[in-house]
């Protein structure tokens, strides 16, 4: 299965933003098939109309569980239970994946917004719990880890605080080794790569722009993320929404060298260059010394579209494992998935999860090199 037989593409090209690769993609599975021609009709329908925005903003909502959910012609539970089939949990299948482990290197690759913390409604405050620093801690003892975020390299350390890992920020744009020796590599490794160094100075102009623009939207938010920057849209009111969308659009417009992606609730612009987090993950493992070994087994946890890039790469490379942190079923190419069946809120926390199956990886790990686990 692939995203595309399960997502409506919009081609950003047309709605006047140049340049502009890979498309926005609205996340509409293949069971809501009304929701799709619906999207679609209305897609067209603008087009025609010249009012290219509200594909924008058609967008944003589908990307919000609560329009998802409400929108569902199938009933949840059924979508739910075929969905879990395919994308089983990643605790009741923990002994499957560690046995696929055998003879080989586990690197862990983590998302952090609503991966190792949850997701909040302002992103300054997304803190992770001390439970969760511990256990990414010891995970980190047995296993190279990395945390690869859309984030600011310099922002994600002071929310994570661990010295011991391998950071990629901005996407996997701002990549930098430990900054301690640790077992794998020895020294301060420093800046590793930076792929989209000379955008520098125009990411930092367009995020100055943008606060200006959006200024007199109340809620949105704009943050720069060093190589990429983040508008803000969960604090804005829906009937605003264009609004916004028309903003950023107008500045993408002068920008040709800059792209549009989604996150939740987020809209993110970013270098045209092919860089993702899938790459970053490649990059990482060479730079561990797996290029094109099989003695790796790389271990992907993400919540959100731009993991799904990581989770792309692991599948095409056959090896290792993709797992999503969703309550809602998605398209995705993870091959397990850690979820929260009876969340009610919208301001969800998955994150129990993913500390449990990383405080049973230490454990196993703990146990198959004869210590003893607590
Ligand atoms: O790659 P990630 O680590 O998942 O980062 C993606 C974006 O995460 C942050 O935004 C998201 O989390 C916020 C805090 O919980 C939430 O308020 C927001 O709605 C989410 O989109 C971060 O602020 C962005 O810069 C990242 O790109």
């Amino acid at each position: 299965m692939t995203n595309q037989q399960n997502v409506a593409i919009v081609d950003v090209k047309s709605l006047g933003v140049r340049n502009v690769m890979p498309p926005l993609s609205l996340p509409v599975a293949k069971s809501f098939p009304q929701d799709l021609k619906m999207l679609r009709k209305k897609w067209f329908d603008t087009e025609k109309g010249g009012a290219k925005i509200n594909a924008w903003v058609d967008s944003m909502r589908a990307s919000s569980p609560t329009h998802i959910k409400s929108t569902a012609f199938i009933p949840e539970t059924d979508e739910k239970s075929s969905w879990i089939v395919h994308h089983p949990s990643a605790l009741s299948m923990f002994e499957q994946i560690v046995a696929a482990s055998e003879g080989k290197q586990i690197v862990m690759f983590l998302d952090y917004d609503g991966t190792l913390s949850p997701i909040v409604e302002d992103p300054d405050q997304a803190f992770m719990s001390r439970e969760m620093r511990a256990a990414v801690r010891d995970v980190a003892r047995y296993f190279p880890t990395a945390i690869v975020t859309g984030r600011c390299r310099d922002k994600v350390y002071s929310f994570v605080k661990l010295a011991d890992l391998y950071y990629a920020g901005s996407h996997g744009m701002d990549i930098k080794g430990p900054s301690k020796s640790c077992k794998y590599k020895k020294g301060n490794q420093g800046v590793l790569f930076q792929p989209a160094s000379e955008f520098l100075p125009m990411i930092d102009e367009v995020h100055k722009t943008l606060v200006e623009k959006t200024k007199c939207i109340p809620g949105a938010k704009v943050e720069n993320n060093k190589f990429c920057v983040s508008v803000h849209f969960r604090c804005v009111d829906e009937k605003s929404w264009a609004a916004l969308a028309e903003q950023v659009r107008s500045v993408l417009n002068d920008y040709p060298k800059l792209k549009l992606s989604q996150g939740r609730k987020v809209l993110e612009i970013r270098p045209t260059i092919k860089w993702d987090k899938g790459r970053a993950l490649e990059f990482l493992l060479e730079a561990l010394g797996f290029a094109n070994s099989n003695d790796v087994l790389p271990v992907y946890i993400g919540d959100d579209r731009t993991d799904e890039d990581a989770f792309k790469v692991l599948s095409d490379r056959g090896q290792g494992f993709g797992i999503l942190v969703s309550k809602e079923p998605k398209d995705t190419n993870a091959s397990y998935s850690l979820q929260e069946p009876s969340e009610a809120s919208n301001i969800t926390n998955l994150t129990m999860h993913v500390k449990e199956f990383l405080r049973r990886l230490v454990d196993w790990k703990k146990l198959s090199q004869g210590e003893h686990a607590p």
